[in-house]
């Protein structure tokens, strides 16, 4: 046997020191052993209490592994919520599709489940209610929806079992996958969020509707920051999307490649949307527009992004009753998807179109009309555009969805502002929420 692997012996020390090999030294050594043994378990029985702890708070309600609290835990199941799915989904129309909206409770959900209730569509919503932005405005939604009477399922789109249960209790002609970890900048904060809803939620989804039979045709939020770096304007859907500049806009084309391979393998009709900065009452508070209004009324600073050379940042800003009905015309030409029992039957749908308003608006213009419109000057400061995943310029070419879906967006910014406006005044008049 080597010498190294007597585990006993005394390593040969090279050192200036050594020790005598009396008894007394023998006992203080073996003392110090006993007390290291005694040391290191404590630490590891630490560490195992501390992943113990940590997996048990991943357990309780209310908290999920993106870091996400959520107001209230999900329960779902019992024969009063079976009930209330069903109702919810009833057609009120002849020929009217059952549609599961996912992110029901989001800004593009809340508009996109009420239009489709409207018109006499059957409508189910799922939200996760987590708290990347305030969740009373989430909740302020979901009773606008009630009243309306579409019922938001509390979940997750990564629970498979309770997508299927869905599936069971009604059998879904369409879904319109609007639930998503949004935002731009704040994936440099939170990254696992993305991929969890993104990614790992959309696979999620895609896996139930795959095997469901009848298959669901499916529509579905991708993103303008798919064209990352691309330079050629207008953004058409042939131009390159390789190059993307943050996260959130990699989970967005991933998703895009994700429903390639769905559509491919299962015979999924799939429909990707790549909404241009979508903007109107019931928003994000987290987008531009909105923390824009809030803090010119609080007269605080405003910092205004431009590019190298005080070059111009500018958005393609695109009101919500457009994104609505670019979105129900999707679903509306929605192709069958051709599997069943998760095998393809024929080749399916597979479509991706630009839902913008074809008029870029630079950030400062933005902020002059919100000036007048709020009747406030805005405190501006100006400052170059971080490297935060933000790209300087968006402008959609709709040809395609003007040609296939009969898209034509009819607000401008100035009278999309003025609506967002009035409903924040409204909305915020009590003083008592903040809009944050
Ligand atoms: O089209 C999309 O796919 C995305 O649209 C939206 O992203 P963006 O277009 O980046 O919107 P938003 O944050 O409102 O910034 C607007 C402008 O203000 C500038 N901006 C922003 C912040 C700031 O402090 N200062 C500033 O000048 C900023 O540089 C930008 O020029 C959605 O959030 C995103 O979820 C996704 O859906």
């Amino acid at each position: 046997m080597p010498k190294s692997s007597h585990f006993n012996e005394s390593p040969p020390t090279p050192g200036k020191f050594k020790m005598e090999k009396s008894s007394y030294a023998h006992r203080l050594r073996s003392r110090s052993s006993i007390g290291k043994i005694v040391l290191w378990s404590l630490l590891a029985l630490g560490l195992i209490l501390l992943v113990f702890m940590r997996s048990q708070s991943l357990r309780q309600p209310g908290f999920n592994p993106t870091g996400h609290y959520f107001s209230s835990s999900y329960k779902w199941g019992g024969s009063s919520w079976e009930k209330q799915v069903r109702s919810s989904a009833k057609v009120g129309s002849r020929n009217g599709m059952t549609v599961l909206v996912t992110g029901a409770a989001g800004f593009v959900g809340i508009h996109a489940s009420s239009a489709l209730k409207r018109r006499g569509d059957g409508v189910v919503g799922l939200d996760n209610f987590n708290n990347y932005y305030d969740p009373s405005l989430k909740r302020a939604r979901q009773a606008l929806l009630e009243k309306a009477g579409v019922f938001i399922v509390e979940g997750d789109i990564n629970d498979e079992a309770l997508l299927r249960k869905l599936f069971e209790l009604v059998p879904f002609t369409h879904v319109m996958h609007l639930a998503a970890q949004a935002g731009v900048r704040y994936a440099m904060e939170n990254p696992s969020s993305y991929v969890h809803s993104n990614i790992a939620g959309f696979v999620s989804l895609l896996e139930v509707c795959k095997s469901v039979n009848p298959q669901p045709s499916i529509v579905w939020a991708s993103s303008s920051s798919v064209y990352g770096l691309n330079s050629k304007v207008p953004f058409s859907e042939k131009d390159r999307t390789d190059q993307p500049a943050s996260l959130y806009a990699a989970t967005k084309k991933a998703g895009e490649e994700i429903a390639h391979t769905y559509n491919h393998i299962y015979g999924l009709s799939l429909t990707g949307l790549r909404f241009f900065t979508v903007y109107g009452p019931w928003g994000r508070p987290d987008m531009a527009y909105f923390f824009f209004t809030r803090d010119i009324l609080k007269g605080k600073a405003i910092p205004i992004f431009e590019g190298a050379n005080h070059g111009t940042v500018a958005r393609d800003f695109t009101f919500i009753d457009d994104i609505v009905r670019g979105c129900l015309a999707s679903l509306d030409t929605s192709e069958k998807s051709t599997g069943s029992g998760g095998k393809k039957k024929g080749p399916a749908q597979l479509r991706v179109y630009n839902l913008g308003n074809t008029s870029p608006v630079p950030v400062g213009d933005l902020v002059s009309i919100l000036e007048r419109l709020l009747k406030v000057k805005a405190n501006r400061k100006i400052m170059t555009l971080p490297r935060n995943g933000d790209v300087q310029f968006t402008h959609a070419n709709i040809s395609l969805a003007h040609k296939e879906l009969g898209y034509m967006p009819t607000t401008d910014l100035q009278t999309g502002l003025k609506k967002f406006v009035s409903w924040y005044l409204r909305f915020y008049a009590s003083g008592k929420k903040s809009g944050s």
